[in-house]
């Protein structure tokens, strides 16, 4: 049962611990002394206003932004001193807010950028690996395109495909539905849920609370660099204090 594996701490040991966790930037505290676990095979998301950390709190977790102060742990292994482009071998994987795929390249080849192509051998796996996730994501067809040939919403799945082509234990996924319309982010669900139940645990940060309360099995919320509430989906989105600072202003915003 989801509530058992999420809210009994001892059903697994974390797959990766952040304790007291800080990014500032001069004086803006973007994240501000944030601890949580995440466990394995669970999807969990992360809500909140423009400007409360959520990017730069998955940036910290990748190590792309250097903490103030904080511990994180992988596995039982502790990585804040892991250097950025050591941390996909740790199998942490993430997608960006805004699509980063290189225009000059193929699909494909964008895709085969996260693996190992050193030699012949490593290459013919390279890229048996990459059809398989281009299949999985459904952009087989899209191989040899360019990326700004693609739909929006196909630019996003090959970055997903991208994302988990290393097979990573953690997918840490930043606003993944961004500017897709409905069907396109009923899609996306899908995928997402299916991808959960290959195994791969996932963190979301995503604007779309309907679609947050239907994939995650565990939210936190934030505000202004602080976890404000976690929990079940429908507890948080339920909490006074995320309905004051993030639900409220959506609402008002709409
Ligand atoms: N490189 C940086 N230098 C200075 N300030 C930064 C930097 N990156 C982020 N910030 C600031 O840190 C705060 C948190 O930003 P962040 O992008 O993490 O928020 P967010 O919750 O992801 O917002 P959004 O939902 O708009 O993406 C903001 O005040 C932002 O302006």
């Amino acid at each position: 049962m989801t509530t058992d594996q999420t809210t009994d701490r001892n059903a697994s040991p974390a797959l990766l611990e952040l304790d007291d966790v800080a990014v500032h930037f001069g004086g803006v505290k973007a994240v501000d002394g944030v601890s949580f676990e995440l466990r394995e095979g669970l999807i969990y998301g992360i809500l909140g206003a423009n400007g409360s950390g959520k990017s730069t709190l998955l940036g910290a977790m990748t190590r792309l932004n250097p903490l103030t102060r904080g511990r994180l742990q992988f596995d039982g292994h502790a990585y804040e001193n892991v250097p950025p482009h050591r941390v996909a071998h740790l199998g942490v994987s993430r997608t960006f807010q805004t699509v980063r795929l290189i225009d000059d390249r193929t699909v494909l080849d964008n895709i085969l950028l996260g693996l190992d192509t050193a030699d012949r051998a490593k290459r013919k796996h390279a890229r048996a690996r990459a059809e398989a996730v281009m299949e999985r994501v459904g952009i087989t067809d899209l191989a040899r395109m360019r990326p700004s040939e693609l739909s929006y919403g196909m630019q996003r799945r090959a970055e997903i495909a991208r994302a988990i082509v290393g097979t990573p234990r953690l997918l840490l996924l930043d606003e993944p539905t961004a500017g897709m319309n409905t069907d396109e982010r009923d899609e996306i669900s899908d995928l997402l849920r299916s991808l959960k139940d290959e195994g791969y645990t996932q963190l979301l940060v995503e604007h779309d609370v309907a679609m947050m309360v239907s994939v995650c099995d565990y939210l936190f919320a934030m505000n202004f660099g602080k976890l404000i509430a976690q929990g079940l989906p429908h507890d948080v989105v339920q909490d006074q204090g995320v309905r004051e600072s993030y639900l409220g202003r959506q609402a008002s915003d709409a």
